[in-house]
């Protein structure tokens, strides 16, 4: 158990970019003292290179990028510290390649496309363009009930945000001891 009392958990923050994932998965690694990697910082300098000039990625410049993500999670699970690494894992099988053997877990952040133009236009010092924007929601898969998913609205406060889910990893914790105590 983690300090508050928390076991640790191997997240991958998803979505589209702009959704919030770096701001998410950094006030998680914070509050819960795990350890956080930008999946963005893992990306061959091709494939910056690529979206810096507005082109988006295919399948095949994602699997090497995907698979440094994986070794990352895997080697946080080796080593038993809580993790969480940002990563858009836009489609079912990227998604499935990230937690291959993995105890990985996802949480979802969603927001209204409009919202996410507003805020990409107005971030300034990041690589990826407001024009990759429609790509990356036609690329989106949404992920179905059977992959470990929680989803959260990436519209609400990051505070909200961080409160809920930490709340619902300490639900989770005192429902498996309730049934560990009655079972
Ligand atoms: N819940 C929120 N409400 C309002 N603004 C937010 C929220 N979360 C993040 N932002 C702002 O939206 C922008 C994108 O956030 P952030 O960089 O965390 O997203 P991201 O999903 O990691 O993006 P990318 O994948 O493109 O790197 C930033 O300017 C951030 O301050
Ligand atoms: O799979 C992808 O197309 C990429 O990971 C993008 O999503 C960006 O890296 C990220 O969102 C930064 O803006």
């Amino acid at each position: 158990m983690g300090t508050i009392g928390i076991r640790p958990r191997f997240l991958v923050v998803m979505g589209v970019s702009g959704t919030g994932k770096t701001t998410i998965a950094t006030g998680l690694a914070t509050r819960l003292g795990w350890h956080f990697q930008e999946g963005d910082a893992l990306h061959p300098q091709s494939n910056v290179d690529k979206m810096s000039a507005g082109q988006p990625l295919t399948d095949e410049d994602r699997k090497p990028w995907l698979e440094l993500c994986r070794d990352w999670l895997s080697k946080e699970i080796d080593a038993g510290h809580g993790a969480v690494l940002t990563c858009s894992a836009l489609k079912r099988i990227y998604r499935e390649q990230l937690r291959r053997d993995l105890p990985v877990e996802f949480i979802h952040i969603r927001v209204d496309p409009k919202v996410l133009a507003d805020r990409m236009t107005h971030r300034k010092g990041h690589f990826m363009p407001a024009s990759l924007l429609p790509s990356q929601l036609a690329t989106f898969e949404e992920p179905g009930e059977d992959e470990p998913v929680i989803h959260v609205c990436g519209e609400d406060h990051p505070d909200v945000v961080l409160e809920k889910l930490i709340q619902q990893f300490r639900d989770e914790e005192n429902q498996k001891e309730l049934h560990a105590a009655v079972g």
